[in-house]
């Protein structure tokens, strides 16, 4: 019976196990159904999905990661902090400040250290990416989706679409506790306007650098927290001139909050912890 190593770790509450593939062997074959697998709460370990910490020629490590429906994603911001602090305390790097292999490009990861212990994470996500071809989604490819108005489920709704390396809607909502999150969510998630389906946003926005967010992620449903839609969120809240470019803004997530700042010069940079919950061995059935 063959088995592997994993830790478990968590930004905000979005968990995943994490497997170091330096260490382990995987067959591609099998990582979509192994994260279906280990994702499972009942058979399984329990959690978001699968992470994996890969060796990379472009940088001292790489991330991939897969939702518990077994669908790989590009990109993970919360992920990208577990993988620093993981990269960091295992030594596969010795510098505080390192570069991260995602799908969908390099980031730049600063680890905080206190007596050896990683305790926040800055990841500098890169710049956002606005166009419908870059979404990707339906319509005019050079266009922006700018609090445009969509009909989804026979309503229309003024929403803005950003990627962060993966998709990303957002709906603004006055009262993010009664965000239409479990029923709007799923139906946008699939909607075939979006030919790689799309993360779902709600955010009520409180000041110009606060918000409350909550959040119906493509091929995981509802999770505590997602740190690339935070980052989406933030940068769709300065484009409809809600919050400010350049100005740290405290996202209230439903695990706790991060920090994000989308900078006069255009980079979206993210803040924030990085918890180890457990290790320990999976036997693959
Ligand atoms: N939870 C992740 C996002 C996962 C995105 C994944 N659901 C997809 O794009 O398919 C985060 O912290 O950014």
């Amino acid at each position: 019976m063959n088995s592997f190593q994993f830790t478990k770790m968590h930004g905000l509450g979005n968990n995943y196990v994490y497997v170091n593939m330096f260490q382990e062997q995987l067959q591609e074959e099998q990582l979509s159904g192994i994260a279906k697998k280990v994702a499972n709460v009942h058979t399984g370990i329990g959690s978001d999905g699968l992470i994996l910490i890969c060796p990379s020629e472009n940088a001292p490590v790489k991330m991939r990661i897969f939702n518990n429906d077994g669908s790989e994603g590009k990109n993970c911001g919360n992920g990208l902090r577990c993988v620093a602090k993981y990269a960091y305390e295992h030594k596969i790097v010795t510098d505080t400040e390192f570069k991260i292999e995602t799908l969908s490009g390099l980031v730049d990861a600063k680890v905080h250290v206190d007596n050896d212990t990683v305790t926040l994470v800055t990841v500098d996500m890169g710049e956002p990416k606005l166009l419908k071809s870059q979404i990707p989604m339906e319509g005019k490819p050079d266009s922006k989706t700018i609090n445009e108005r969509i009909e989804f489920n026979g309503q229309q709704y003024e929403v803005t679409t950003v990627s962060m390396g993966n998709p990303h809607i957002i709906f603004y909502v006055d009262d993010i506790e009664t965000a239409p999150v479990t029923t709007l969510g799923p139906i946008v998630e699939k909607d075939p306007r979006f030919p790689e389906g799309v993360n779902v946003e709600f955010v009520q926005v409180v000041s110009e650098d606060e918000i409350h967010f909550r959040v119906w992620e493509r091929g995981s449903g509802v999770t505590q927290a997602c740190g690339t839609g935070a980052c989406a969120a933030v940068v769709s809240s300065v484009l409809n001139e809600l919050t400010q470019a350049g100005k740290d803004t405290t996202v209230h997530l439903a695990g706790g909050d991060l920090t994000i700042n989308w900078t006069t010069d255009g980079r979206v940079l993210m803040t924030g912890p990085a918890e180890v919950i457990c290790t320990g061995e999976y036997f693959l059935s």
